[in-house]
């Protein structure tokens, strides 16, 4: 899958053309995960079709979608701008900047200087890296282009391989287990239990994927995560909000004194 994916971005890239600068406030999302409203820090995801699950969200509203997300109390909001894949919109995100404040992270595969600096462009306050997508000392080439521009990425792997590798090349500040797999589609949280023990200590780490239940949360706290990035079970809920309240189990949102 992630192989034809990728096929269409190369399609994708050798006729893309930037749009205008979007104007909008920046926020950091290292800074959230590092003081979450909660317990653990939720990335929730706007996203409404995907490779595994199709349509996802049939009444699709993504502007108010992200700012029930705000309202329940997420740290950020991630946004799906893969057309042809996930049915997201680079639009969706520019929109959404404009209504919420809080940290947005493009959520595409971003393989080429290109698309980084269309996602400067359209306002993103961070973006995903995946490890695979390209060769690791390319990824780091991204990474650094990107840190220079005032983006944050989020640095993903799928395999205790692939975060070897990543850590023999270069430490990011923010790492992402994803617990899908991407030949299967299943989700096991096996991954990041797995995997944690090899996260650096000044690294935050992000449990991605298949977490659906107050017990996800639990299991990913116990092995260190700061934070936890959903999608499909908060589309899936009645409102962004009670989908956020159910998975925190009624914890509630600490408050500054
Ligand atoms: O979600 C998919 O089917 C998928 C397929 C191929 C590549 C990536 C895919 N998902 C991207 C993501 O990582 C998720 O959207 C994100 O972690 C949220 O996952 P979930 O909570 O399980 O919707």
């Amino acid at each position: 899958m992630l192989e034809k994916i990728l096929e269409t971005k190369r399609l994708e890239i050798a006729n893309l053309m930037l749009s205008e600068q979007v104007i909008v406030p920046t926020f950091s999302l290292y800074e959230a995960l590092k003081e979450p409203n909660r317990s653990i820090g939720l990335i929730a995801e706007v996203k409404k079709a995907s490779p595994s699950k199709g349509i996802i969200c049939e009444q699709f509203e993504p502007i108010s979608i992200a700012k029930g997300y705000q309202e329940g109390g997420a740290d950020a909001i991630s946004v799906l701008t893969d057309e042809m894949y996930f049915q997201g919109h680079r639009d969706y995100l520019s929109a959404i900047k404009k209504e919420v404040s809080l940290p947005v992270m493009r959520k595409d595969f971003i393989i080429d200087k290109k698309q980084i600096d269309e996602t400067v462009r359209i306002g993103a306050d961070a973006m995903l890296l995946i490890v695979g997508t390209v060769p690791i000392d390319q990824l780091k080439e991204l990474y650094e282009y990107a840190y220079s521009l005032g983006l944050e990425c989020l640095v993903e792997v799928h395999a205790k391989e692939e975060l070897v590798e990543l850590l023999t090349t270069f430490t990011p500040k923010i790492i992402g287990v994803n617990n899908r797999n991407l030949k299967t589609f299943e989700t096991t949280l096996t991954q990041t239990e797995e995997m944690a023990k090899l996260i650096p200590e000044g690294s935050l780490f992000v449990s991605e994927s298949g977490i659906h239940h107050t017990s996800d949360l639990d299991r990913v706290k116990k092995v260190g995560a700061a934070g936890v990035l959903v999608g499909e079970s908060l589309m899936r809920a009645s409102s962004p909000e009670a989908g956020i309240a159910a998975l925190f189990g009624g914890e509630s949102v600490a408050t500054s004194s």
